[in-house]
Formats: C-alpha cells, structure tokens, sequence
C-alpha cells in the first residue's frame, strides 16, 4: 500500500507560454499507516505533485505508482476506486451547495460498491452530528465543511489519503483540530497521509516525517524531530526561522524576501543558491544530488 513517487517531472503547457516545470526531479515515499508532511512556499509544486499523486495531472518524467501500479490520469468515476482520495484546500468549493450532505457521502459509498455504511456513520467518525446528514453545505462552517469533504473521501475507503493544503482556508481555531483528525483516521485505518501544507507547526504536531520542497524539489526529507531540531538545508532553516513567534511576531528571513524565482526558468546550480547565505561556487553551477539533504554544504565527501 505504499506510494512510490520517483524521480517525477510535471511539466505545465500552456499555449505561447514556456514550459512550467512545477515538478522538476521529486522523490518520496508515503508508506502505510505513515504521515508525511510536504511543506514549502507557495508555488514551489506542491499542488502539482497532488495532483499528479490523484491522476489529475499527467507525468511527464518519472512514476509514480501506488501499490505497485502505475498512476495515469483517470477520469472522475475510475478515480474513486483507485484507493487514493484528496481533500482539497476550500470545503466551500468542493462540497455541491444543492446537494445534501447525507447524500454526497453517499456517492462515495457506491462507488466503493459497500451498501453497509450509513453516511451518518461517517459523518460520526469525522466528529459530527449524524443529522448532519439531511442539511445542506451552505449551514456549516469552514470546519465543519471540511469534516464533510473527510467523510467524503472516507466513503471510498481509502488506502492513501491526500490533503492539499486541507487547513489553509479554515479558522486558526478549526487548523490543528481538522489535521489531527486526518492523521487519527489515517493512522486508524492503516492509510498513508501525504499532508501538504506551508504551516510547518501543524506538520509538525501530525507528521512522522517531514519532505521539503523548493522550486519542484525535495531539498531535505527526514523524521519530523530530527528535521525540527536540526535542520540542514538552509531553506528549511530559513522555513523555521520564519515561523511566527507565539506573540505574533516574527521576522522573515532574508533568504525568503522578495519572489520565489520563475519555475519556467530555474537557477543554474542549485535552484536556492541565488537566496543562500551560504552560497559557494559550485552551488552556482551544479545541481546537489537528491538525498536526505539536496545541498552542496551537505554532500558527503
Ligand atoms: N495549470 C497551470 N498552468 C501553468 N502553470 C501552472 C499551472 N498550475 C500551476 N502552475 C505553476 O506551477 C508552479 C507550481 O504551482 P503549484 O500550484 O503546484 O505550487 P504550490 O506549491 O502548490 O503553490 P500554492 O501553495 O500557491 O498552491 C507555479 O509557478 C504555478 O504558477
């Protein structure tokens, strides 16, 4: 039940626009029962790798297979029986207004061919009211919303669960409540949990390991404590520094002031090495080896 991801390219096309590599060489792994938190900037490919992950963008280089077979893109109906579901970033957008809850989980639960299961069962296992069932999406909050699209994708019995940044839209309040309830029903049930998210200590209270992502690569994977404590790419120690106090202040880190460079024309070298501190001169002309640390300062000898 492992999700293998290797080597992957997702290049996007768009007519008289240059190619967007979004994805340029990522590997990872979700294992069973594993939550792994994919974290990073906005616009460095995470989406993308998603996406790719559900077969809603197709692979240009690279595989990805999950349990062993090849993900190609599907439409919407085969989707479902693949084994991989996703929660997407906005409950509002993802949940039909006209439709009643009960009955959305419900389409879940055929194509999963499992008569058994009430949708209010689900909507008991994510937390909520079973007479939640007969209302409409527009009565709940961003949170509750959420819950619902979880007991969604729940229905299809999922074997790995994907959560594009399933937090960002919500209530602080709403935030570490709705990923610990991804992580329990994941771990539960034996899925995989690849947790997507630029909220580095909501990745840190769910994740048993942690993948960092700059400009369509992994720059640093590792357990969740060690990568915490001991960062050593310095993008990720920059990511941390930038971390709001618990006053609600913080600084950014100069590394991360001005834009992410364009992915259609990435550095030379090391795509980080023009907003590295540490930059020497073979990071501006040769790319670091993927590895637990993609970084120059870090290559073995
Ligand atoms: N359909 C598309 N066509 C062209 N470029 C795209 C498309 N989708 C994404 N991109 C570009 O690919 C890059 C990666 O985008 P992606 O959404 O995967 O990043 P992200 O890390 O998920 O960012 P965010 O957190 O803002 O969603 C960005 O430069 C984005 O502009």
């Amino acid at each position: 039940m492992t999700l293998e991801i290797k080597d992957l390219v997702v290049e996007h096309r768009s007519p008289g626009r240059p190619v967007v590599r979004a994805v340029a060489g990522a590997s990872l792994t979700v294992r069973p029962g594993e939550v792994v938190g994919l974290v990073g900037e906005s616009g460095c490919g995470k989406s993308t790798l998603a996406r790719a992950v559900c077969g809603l963008n197709p692979v240009t280089e690279g595989s990805i297979t999950f349990e062993g077979v090849p993900v190609t893109p599907l439409g919407l109906r085969r989707r479902t029986l693949t084994g991989v579901q996703m929660v997407f970033q906005d409950p509002y957008a993802s949940l039909n207004p006209r439709r009643r809850v009960g009955d959305q989980i419900a389409d879940g639960l055929r194509t999963a061919r499992d008569g058994e299961t009430d949708p209010a069962d689900l909507l008991e296992r994510v937390g909520l009211p079973r007479e939640f069932a007969g209302r409409h999406p527009h009565e709940f909050s961003g949170g509750q919303r959420q819950r619902i699209a979880i007991a969604r994708a729940l229905a299809a019995r999922p074997r790995m669960l994907i959560g594009d940044e399933p937090i960002s839209a919500l209530d602080a309040s709403a935030q570490a409540q709705v990923a610990t309830l991804m992580r329990d029903l994941a771990v539960d049930s034996g899925a995989g949990l690849l947790f997507i998210s630029h909220d580095l200590s909501v990745v840190r209270l769910i994740a048993d390991r942690i993948a960092v992502m700059y400009l369509g690569r992994i720059v640093e994977i590792g357990d969740t404590a060690e990568v915490w404590d001991d960062p050593r790419h310095p993008y990720t120690q920059a990511l941390l520094r930038a971390i709001p106090k618990p006053d609600g202040m913080g600084v950014l880190p100069e590394e991360l002031t001005g834009d992410v460079p364009d992915p259609a024309a990435p550095p030379e070298g090391c795509r980080f090495h023009p907003r590295c501190p540490f930059a020497m001169d073979v990071c501006r002309v040769k790319e670091p080896e993927p590895g637990p640390v993609a970084c120059w300062l870090h290559e073995p000898a």
